[in-house]
């Protein structure tokens, strides 16, 4: 036996009492990270988020014309609005049980997943309410329905008793619900008065028909302990507060509303503002159903995809032939946006829904946006001008600052603290190089032999490189792999990338094609996924296929990718004289130079696959990653055979 194996007589038993089931709320407080994405400050201020968002539903779906939001001098915190109210009477599926004490204290309980009670719903996986009475100490929920006033109480998701009757409530109907987040899951993290105030304001001018009431017993900063949030002119209304008396290319912003039931006959709507500023760095603020999505996503895609298509459109039209050149880049450098929409069944990344993921929001969004923008520009000839100048300014520099980066390339290489193990190429531009990132010393060998040292660089990787998903941010920058990866190719990580610092043209990973070098690929790529993602959206990089296989009949010669390959060979024969004569290449490594060339490095007869993220299913493969990166290493080959779902091939 390996002796770093257990002796039977050391082993804990593993049979089915060790397999737990986690029942009710359990999973929740077991792993807060899943349902609120951790137990920091920001996951504090989500419990919140949720139950508002309940309240906002309500009044979206025309039920509610107030809120109220009170911190408590004890960091409680009650919201309340005058909506129908959640439902009492007992639940026909869950005996002895009310529908609120159900969906308090059940996952995945809630009205709006058929939209029968609501059309267009932030809230759509019914966890929200009960995620925050499972991490709250204590949680007290009335409901005024029918004249008269209920309250049921709990604590860490357990219900203290029966949902009772308090009270007659003759003129009042709606939900009240009051929670104090449990010190047990959020340490001494506390509510902050000003976050809390600006996220609200920010709720009231994303819906006009709702009133929302603020009112703190904590004071922090000049931030007001009562104020009543009322935004009849929405979105225009805040990007003029927000942009605060700044100087802007358009007198008054592009700014509407479109109803896409009007329009396309489905339901939901799209509002939206942007103007263009010399003043401030541009920012866009998107939401999906008053949900904020930080992370964008596909409903901010449409946006910006109708307001490039129109400003090219405009400038085209003008005479201007450089309008082609504007990209999305130079629309947010001083573009101010702020979008927000609705729609029925959004599909959001994760429960904390930083990312709209529903594609069908892209078409909707860009087909309402688009028309309204090319009639603005057509009726105000002098903002359109001004943006438009102001815009073909931003690409001139843009593509000046590529020029600029690409001529001095080599003497920037020099001054550059290159990474040691890189063997560079020798052009002074950019343009036709490529960088093979090779597993290995002795694959670099060969590599080295095969390249064309004028267009091919090389950066051999030793072993493995760090999983970036389960690695802090300060482990990232201090592994070396990593910091030399960055280096070769000149660009930082995260938010400080840009994609004009990139040295090459295309970044090649070249690894064994066996299932080490597939999971050394797959971690190249979550890392650029994750550290480098305008690299793939822009289309920098591709796998290198190395074939597996090499046969060899008298003078002939074919190199096959697979087994499937080889064996049809075998059967139909090579065409030369005698025995076929079968090698497999057990790595990069074996390879001579010839052979490394001709099949897999040379433009002229290799074969690459370009690495991209499925269009259709944007959220899908950040998901993807996430899952199977960060989490059991066992699901990763499964992962790296997935792949080949947001992969498509390319012969270059
Ligand atoms: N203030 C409220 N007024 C009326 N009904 C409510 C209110 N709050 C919650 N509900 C009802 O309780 C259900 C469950 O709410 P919960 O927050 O758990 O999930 P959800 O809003 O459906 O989805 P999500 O998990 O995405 O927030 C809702 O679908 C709704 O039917």
């Amino acid at each position: 036996m390996p002796n770093d194996l257990l002796s039977g007589a050391d082993q804990p038993t593993y049979d089915a009492s060790s397999i737990e089931v986690l029942e009710g709320l359990e999973p929740v407080r077991k792993r807060p990270g899943m349902y609120i994405g951790g137990t920091d400050e920001r996951a504090l201020h989500h419990l919140v988020a949720e139950v508002l968002d309940n309240s906002m539903d309500e009044a979206v779906a025309g039920y509610a014309n107030r809120i109220e939001v009170e911190l408590h001098e004890d960091y409680s915190i009650t919201i309340r609005d005058n909506g129908r109210g959640i439902p009492v009477d007992p639940h026909p599926k869950f005996p002895g049980k009310s529908a609120l004490e159900v969906i308090l204290c059940t996952l995945h309980a809630g009205g709006k997943f058929s939209g029968k009670a609501y059309q267009t719903s932030g809230g759509l996986h019914g966890v929200g309410a009960s995620v925050v009475n499972a991490l709250s100490d204590l949680m007290v929920v009335q409901v005024a329905r029918d004249k008269t006033l209920y309250e049921q109480r709990f604590s860490r998701g357990i219900p203290q008793g029966p949902v009772e009757k308090v009270g007659a409530a003759p003129n009042r109907r709606g939900t009240t619900v009051t929670f104090h987040a449990d010190p047990e899951i959020f340490g001494a993290h506390r509510f902050k008065p000003a976050r809390l105030f600006k996220s609200i304001r920010s709720k009231a001018y994303l819906f006009s028909g709702v009133e929302i009431r603020w009112k703190s017993a904590i004071a922090e900063g000049d931030t007001p302990l009562e104020a009543t949030f009322h935004f009849p002119g929405g979105l225009a209304d805040y990007l003029k507060e927000t942009l605060d008396g700044a100087s802007t290319y358009a007198d008054a912003p592009f700014a509407g509303t479109v109803d896409f039931n009007e329009r396309f006959n489905t339901p939901g709507k799209v509002e939206w503002a942007i103007n263009w500023t010399p003043s401030r760095d541009g920012f866009i603020q998107s939401y999906c159903n008053t949900v904020p999505t930080p992370e964008g996503g596909t409903h901010e895609a449409g946006f910006w995809a109708a307001i490039l298509k129109g400003i090219r459109a405009y400038g085209d039209l003008a005479g201007n032939k450089k309008a082609g050149q504007i990209t999305r880049e130079d629309l947010i450098t001083g573009g101010c946006a702020l979008v927000s929409c609705f729609i029925s069944e959004p599909e959001f990344v994760g429960q904390t829904k930083d990312r709209l993921a529903t594609v069908e929001a892209q078409r909707l969004v860009e087909g309402a946006v688009r028309d309204h923008f090319d009639n603005w520009l057509a009726a105000d000839t002098k903002s359109a001008g001004a943006i438009l100048d102001f815009l073909l300014l931003r690409a001139e520099e843009r593509l000046r600052r590529r020029q600029e980066k690409e001529t001095q390339r080599k003497t920037a290489t020099k001054k550059l603290r290159l990474p040691g193990k890189l063997v560079d190429c020798s052009s002074n531009t950019r343009e036709g190089t490529e960088l093979f990132i090779v597993e290995g010393d002795s694959a670099g060998g060969s590599a080295k032999m095969a390249r064309d040292r004028k267009t091919q660089a090389l950066l051999p990787l030793r072993g493995k490189i760090l999983n970036v998903l389960g690695a802090a941010s300060n482990k990232l920058t201090s592994n070396a792999e990593i910091s030399d990866l960055s280096q070769a190719l000149g660009v930082s990580l995260g938010t400080k990338f840009n994609i004009d610092d990139l040295r090459y043209d295309k970044i090649i990973i070249m690894t064994d094609a066996d299932v080490d070098g597939a999971h050394i690929a797959s971690l190249l790529m979550t890392f650029f996924f994750t550290q480098m993602r305008p690299m793939i959206d822009t289309g920098h990089l591709f796998l290198a296929c190395p074939p597996l296989f090499r046969l060899t009949q008298g003078a002939k010669r074919v190199y096959c990718l697979d087994e499937a390959e080889r064996d049809t060979w075998m059967e139909k024969g090579l065409g030369g004289k005698g025995k076929i004569d079968v090698s497999r290449f057990k790595g990069l490594g074996e390879m001579d130079a010839k052979d490394l060339k001709e099949t897999t490095m040379d433009p002229k007869s290799r074969k690459l696959i370009r690495v991209t993220i499925d269009e259709d299913e944007p959220g899908e493969t950040g998901d993807l990653v996430e899952r199977l990166m960060g989490k059991k290493p066992e699901l990763r080959f499964q992962y790296i055979q997935d792949n080949a779902r947001f992969v498509e091939e390319l012969d270059v």
